[in-house]
């Protein structure tokens, strides 16, 4: 009797046994039929296979690893970026693929709400309704020539706050936060106008919001679907953050509702900038205080980090380089002397455009362009096929250092555009196909300049980024002498998983300008 209980527990022992181990490969071999790794499988990859090592090598190779991507495989690869894949490609007539796609079928919208974890940062809803890109292509952008003034001004005083005049060199570690100031206080002159632009608790709120959506979207583009509403809670502030925000905004909104109310709609002293022009044209939901609060924020997401990133590059490449200086202030300070700070002396500034533009080519924001979510299975014109749900994107460096392009494409050449841009003009001479100079400004988006995007979504605030980043470099080469400890020698980009950005932890040095010094008009 005894024995025979023993061998009854036995086989029920093995049989749960069994069926767990049963169980546990069917987890297995469901979990590799839905995953990325499978359904992506006939599209090649580049590095190491394994997502964790495979993130490490283009953490430390990224830029190496998707050159080898695009020269081994002329139609799409992929790479692993943390816990997932991305598909590339450096083929143009691919990219262009994706450029034409529809937003219904690879879709930008969705990438950044990916990107951002939207619906547990600021919510989907303020994203997919985006009129206020229109307003930045329409009037925001026609009225560059008028806000030009205000925002010279502003940078004039910020520069002098930030980083006086001195006649010994000053240490500065640009990229920490000097340079958000100095760009957050330029833009916002434009976005919200005086005395707003100029309060730093603003400007610091609006950095504090940034870092911690990035920080929490980081996180949670790592998890399931079903813990990401409970992490974001406990992990980030932004509830907490935008409140405070809101505070700022909220208040000058009201102020000018009422200045409307009581004096008329265009009222005498109504501030012309970003703010006025929303407030004019949201509707129903969109119209409330806090909506519009949101949106100005989500304005500066979009404009301060990559205005600063980029004019920290210049200065950097700058200061490695001190006879670059030279180039651009002979330039300023003619163009300067003759038409004083306008648009159009800054469009007269194509040397300081070229040098922004190569800046721009060699460390993009990142190693990919023209990011998008596919909503359906796609097809590319090679006859490749990516599933549903795939992001997708160009290799930036496919064309940006593609010699054919760009000889010697490694090399900073201050004045690659401004001699491409020649040698357009004598095709046009002799009767060549002529693209025009303007293919050659640093705001002209196509496969050969990616790093505004490309296409129906390509930055639609670049015309005054392009104006914002020259003002300033303007300003810097016409007051300031700069240099690194060591002469010569620029930082090294860091490169975070696709992200790229400029080493942080490297002073620059300031002194007023000597060499040519002369009284340039304030
Ligand atoms: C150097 C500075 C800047 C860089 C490098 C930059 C780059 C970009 C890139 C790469 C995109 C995505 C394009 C795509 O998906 O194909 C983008 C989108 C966008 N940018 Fe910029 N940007 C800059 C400054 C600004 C500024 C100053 C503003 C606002 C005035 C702005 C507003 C936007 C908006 C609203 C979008 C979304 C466009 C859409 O999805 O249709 N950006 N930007």
């Amino acid at each position: 009797m005894h024995l025979r209980k023993v061998r009854i527990e036995d086989t029920s022992i093995s049989y749960i046994v069994g069926v767990g181990l049963f169980l546990v490969g069917c987890c297995v071999a469901l979990k590799y039929y839905r995953s990325e790794a499978r359904k992506l499988s006939h599209i090649p990859s580049v590095g190491n296979q394994s997502t964790f090592f495979g993130s490490l090598n283009l953490k430390f190779e990224g830029r190496s690893t998707l050159i080898e991507g695009s020269k081994l495989h002329k139609g799409l690869f992929k790479v692993p970026e943390r816990h997932s894949w991305v598909v590339l490609t450096g083929n143009r007539s691919l990219m262009e693929d994706i450029r034409r796609a529809p937003e219904n079928v690879l879709s930008a919208r969705r990438f950044f709400e990916y990107l951002l974890q939207a619906p547990y940062t600021f919510g989907s809803q303020t994203l997919r309704n985006d009129y206020h890109h229109h307003l930045i292509r329409g009037i925001f952008t026609k009225s560059i020539p008028l806000l030009i003034t205000d925002i010279h001004v502003e940078l004039k005083e910020a520069f002098d706050e930030l980083i006086p005049l001195s006649e010994e060199w000053s240490p500065l570690h640009l990229s920490n936060g000097p340079a958000m100031q100095l760009v957050g206080r330029a833009i916002n002159r434009s976005f919200v106008g005086e005395p707003l632009c100029r309060n730093l608790e603003y400007i610091a709120s609006n950095v504090a919001c940034a870092t911690d959506v990035m920080k929490t979207a980081v996180l949670l583009r790592r998890l399931p679907l079903f813990l990401k509403p409970l992490v974001g809670f406990f992990v980030s502030n932004l509830p907490e953050l935008l409140e405070k925000n809101k505070e700022f905004t909220v208040p000058i909104i009201q102020e000018r509702r009422q200045a409307m109310q009581e004096k008329g709609s265009e009222y005498e002293g109504k501030p012309s900038d970003f703010l006025s022009w929303l407030m004019e044209i949201a509707e129903g939901n969109d119209a409330k205080d806090e909506e519009l609060a949101v949106r100005i924020l989500l304005l500066n997401l979009a404009a301060s980090h990559t205005t600063s990133r980029t004019f920290v590059h210049v200065v950097y490449h700058l200061a490695a380089n001190p006879r670059f200086q030279e180039l651009l202030r002979t330039e300023v300070d003619e163009i300067v002397e003759r038409d004083g700070w306008t648009k159009s002396a800054l469009d007269d500034m194509v040397i300081v455009d070229s040098f922004i533009k190569e800046c721009l080519r060699l460390h993009p924001g990142g190693h990919t362009a023209i990011p998008r979510i596919a909503l359906q299975d796609f097809t590319f014109s090679n006859g490749q096929t990516i599933p549903k749900g795939t992001t997708v994107c160009a290799s930036i460096h496919a064309t940006h250092l593609d010699e054919e392009i760009y000889p010697d494409p490694y090399k900073f050449d201050p004045l690659r555009f401004v001699n491409m841009a020649a040698k357009e003009d004598q095709h046009d001479d002799v009767g060549g196909k002529y693209h025009g100079r303007n293919r050659y400004d640093i705001t002209s988006t196509n496969l050969d300049a990616l790093v505004f995007g490309y296409g129906k979504h390509a930055c639609p605030g670049r015309f005054f980024a392009a104006a914002v980043i020259k003002l300033m470099v303007a300003h810097v080469v016409t007051h300031y002498d700069v240099k690194f400890e060591k002469e010569g020698v620029r930082p090294s980009d860091i490169s975070c998983g696709l992200k790229l950005t400029p080493n942080p932890s490297v002073p620059v040095f300031f002194r007023k300008r000597r060499q040519g010094a002369k009284e340039v008009s304030s």
